[in-house]
């Protein structure tokens, strides 16, 4: 072999490095730019973050040279997403022809696993001897708490039942018992113990926070005494959950060996989605991102107008927009605004909609003044606009021409005609552009499951992959877990609750008062001649559920998950996995089992979360197939697009919609427990964390928090409308039919019912682009 021939090819890495660069556009080369310190991204949806990131990873490691044992951390909020990233960065590191690592991907939680289980000793978490516990696992070991918590705090408890007032008749007595045990309290420890232990606060903490305030029923009190048995359970049991795992490394991070190893292996930590962290996560990464000159070497990109999780998880933008506010403070701070996702049309409607919202918030219509309590409430969006990219943008195809107008807006009669035209528009749009992709995005999964119903019905040449019925494969063992449970102690109220739940899910009845039925069970299900005759629904829930006691009389155990899959209406997929299910348990259990015994094994395996796995292997490239319609929510759309989007029904009831008591726990106050609970938390930990004296809420009476809790219920809820909005390339179809079902467990009952409010004020922009497209006016 000769001297040349052995040399390898030599690698102008400088110049690979250039044309990476090249590859960003202006917005994003602050990232691709970056060297060391904090820097606080905010971008606006589309501009390309995990694209920036990716090529700023590749980047990063191959100008400081980072290998396994100085490495870049990468921080995503989906297991999906870290993959996609994931990806991107291997494939930008072979562009450099460089090896492929110095770097890993993780989510926060397996970041937190990795660090936790590195160090058994320091983080006392083992998991050859603990469990994670599974969503379902855990809402069954709440109710559980909540029950031993009932046994023993009467003195709290009492005052819950007698509520504002309370004349003693014994029926409503039993109905407020059960809606406290199965709803009130479930949900209160729920997001008390969510809420403090993703912020760092202990049982004690919190019972001390309720000690400040003024609490009639002492709400953060019973949080604090629930979330206590929940603790003492997770470890009676070896069980942990997530947040022990964010606290487990933190608690290993504060061992100053660990940290400086830690420390010494991470470069610099990038974090994506940074609007949906927690106070916890945050403290994690900012703890592994400090280098020894005392920055923290830190890029957290996200997008504070695309929070949406934030009303119901512990993900709360505040933190987001409060690290932006202080590295913009030290020029440390960038916005990407253009995008290449949109056609221009849709760029300028998403800004439209964003200041008009704005300027709703600031100066609401409504003839009643700010309450005084929440007035300082940030509205809605961050005014960020998107803007289109610049001729010579790196983007293929970037901002496409629209097809079919681009924006269309509809005010159809009612929900069928909706239906109709949706199907009408989308049949001509595929004929045209059969490599399209099209989703409808609808705010509720019951709209969801009406829209596929009637396309399947009426519109048979459509290819339809609807998410959530896909997905409800995965519902199937609880279900039938209820209703075993239901034929096993048909005398439990919470049992006989936890049937009729699944009936309302499955639109087999109506929703109702289930408290009222599920309090006297014995009466419900055999009713004497003596009672008073009971309206329709109650007769047909009673139907079913004596339907299924039957079963458990005549059929052999081996047919009652069959039998129910059917009193269930199960479609053809549904009866598929309920036979699997079936076959699955009586391997596992042989044949002399008791019916307590069956109910074990398959609450192992509805808590185990190995059967999830058989039916659902939907991934991100399944939503977005060519010439199919793909229906899912609004929340599931999040880092997604498509050629074609639908929002068929934008009523005002649903987006703001307003937070709403049920009736059946109005004997409480106009408040729920929960919210409250929220409020009280979060406004503690706000101030906590604040840097500088800012202004915040000054929440004190039950009032003021649900006012607050609807305030922040009601920006969410127009944030999710903007992610919908922006998530369509070349048309985006949004309707909303005169009248409409209020409910849609009743899709029958349709009234007239307004428009969502910038749905409306689309309308009266947009005059041209009304019910264009469709041809049958
Ligand atoms: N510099 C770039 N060069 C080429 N294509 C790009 C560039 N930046 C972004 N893109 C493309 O733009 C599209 C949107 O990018 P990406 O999904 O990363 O956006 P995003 O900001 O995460 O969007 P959203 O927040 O709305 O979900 C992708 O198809 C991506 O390939």
């Amino acid at each position: 072999m000769t001297s040349t021939q052995s040399k390898p090819p030599s690698v102008d890495r400088p110049q690979l490095m250039q044309t990476l660069y090249q590859q960003l556009r202006p917005g994003q080369r602050d990232m691709g730019d970056w060297q060391k310190g904090p820097l606080a991204v905010s971008a606006v949806p589309g501009s390309g973050k995990s694209t920036g990131m990716a090529i700023a990873a590749a980047l990063t490691i191959a100008r400081q040279r980072l290998h396994p044992r100085h490495q870049l951390l990468i921080v995503t909020f989906t297991r999906s997403a870290a993959a996609n990233i994931q990806g991107k960065i291997r494939q930008n590191l072979e562009l450099l022809k460089l090896p492929k690592w110095g770097f890993s991907v993780s989510t926060i939680h397996s970041l937190a696993f990795k660090i936790a289980s590195r160090h058994p000793q320091q983080s006392h978490l083992d998991l050859n001897q603990q469990t994670l516990i599974e969503d379902n696992h855990n809402q069954r070991l709440i109710r559980s708490c909540v029950e031993d918590w009932i046994n023993q705090h009467p003195h709290l408890y009492q005052p819950l039942i007698a509520g504002l007032d309370f004349d003693g008749e014994e029926g409503e007595q039993l109905r407020r018992q059960s809606v406290l045990r199965t709803e009130v309290l479930p949900n209160l420890a729920q997001t008390v113990i969510q809420e403090a232990k993703s912020s760092g606060l202990s049982p004690d903490q919190v019972r001390a926070l309720g000690q400040q305030q003024s609490d009639p029923y002492a709400i953060l009190d019973i949080g604090a005494q629930l979330y206590d048995l929940y603790q003492q359970r997770l470890r009676s049991q070896q069980l942990i959950d997530y947040n022990d795992a964010i606290l487990a490394a933190l608690n290993v991070l504060q061992d100053p060996s660990i940290r400086d190893l830690w420390q010494q292996e991470t470069f610099a930590v990038f974090e994506d989605e940074a609007q949906d962290s927690s106070p916890l996560q945050q403290q994690l990464l900012n703890i592994l991102a400090q280098t020894p000159d005392g920055l923290a070497n830190l890029i957290r990109v996200g997008d504070p107008n695309q929070a949406i999780n934030s009303t119901f998880t512990p993900a709360d933008p505040i933190y987001f927009r409060r690290f932006c506010h202080q590295c913009a403070q030290q020029q440390r701070q960038t916005t990407i605004q253009q995008a290449g996702r949109s056609s221009p049309i849709l760029i300028e409607a998403a800004n439209f909609t964003l200041n008009w919202i704005n300027q709703q918030w600031a100066q609401p219509q409504s003839p009643t003044p700010p309450h005084p309590a929440t007035s300082q409430t940030p509205p809605p969006f961050e005014v960020q606009l998107i803007e289109a990219v610049a001729a010579d943008d790196p983007q293929a195809n970037a901002n496409p021409a629209p097809i079919a107008g681009g924006l269309q807006l509809h005010r159809p009669f009612d929900i069928s005609e909706t239906v109709d035209r949706l199907a009408q528009t989308l049949t001509d749009l595929f004929q045209e552009h059969p490599q399209a992709t099209a989703a409808v995005l609808v705010r509720q999964k019951n709209q969801g499951q009406f829209l596929a119903h009637e396309l399947s019905q009426t519109h048979h040449h459509l290819d339809i992959y609807h998410v959530e019925a896909e997905q409800r494969l995965s519902g199937i063992p609880l279900e039938m877990l209820n209703l075993l449970q239901f034929v096993h102690r048909p005398h439990s109220g919470e049992a006989l609750k936890g049937a009729l739940e699944v009936f309302v899910g499955r639109q087999l009845i109506p929703r109702q008062d289930l408290d009222r039925l599920a309090s006297q069970p014995e009466r419900f299900l055999y009713p004497t001649i003596l009672e008073a005759p009971q309206p329709p629904e109650v007769k047909r829930a009673r139907r079913l559920c004596r339907a299924l006691l039957q079963a458990r009389l005549e059929l052999p155990q081996t047919h009652l998950i069959s039998f129910f899959a059917l009193t269930l209406d199960y479609q053809a997929s549904e009866l598929a996995t309920a036979d699997k299910l079936n076959e699955r348990l009586l391997q596992q259990t042989q044949d002399h089992l008791s019916l307590g015994e069956f109910l074990d094994h398959l609450f192992n395996l509805v808590t185990s979360e190995s059967f999830d796995r058989i039916d659902t292997d939907a991934s991100d490239s399944q939503y977005t197939q060519p010439g199919r319609l793909t229906i899912l929510t609004m929340h599931k759309a999040k880092g997604l697009d498509w050629d074609f989007v639908f929002l068929p029904f934008l009523h005002e009831n649903l987006i703001p919609g307003s937070l709403y008591v049920k009736p059946q726990i109005q004997f409480l106050g106009d408040f729920t427990l929960e919210e409250v609970a929220r409020g009280q938390l979060r406004q503690h930990i706000w101030n906590r964390d604040a840097a500088n004296p800012e202004p915040s809420q000054n929440c004190q009476t039950y009032d003021d928090y649900w006012q607050l809790a609807a305030q922040l219920k009601q920006a969410e809820e127009y944030r999710l409308l903007y992610v919908a909005m922006t998530r369509a390339k070349r048309l985006l179809w949004l309707s909303a039919a005169k009248e409409a079902p209020f409910t849609w467990n009743k899709t029958e009952n349709q009234q007239p019912m307004p428009a969502s409010p910038p749905f409306n004020a689309l309308c009266k922009y947009y005059p041209e682009a009304m019910n264009t497209g469709y041809t049958n006016l």
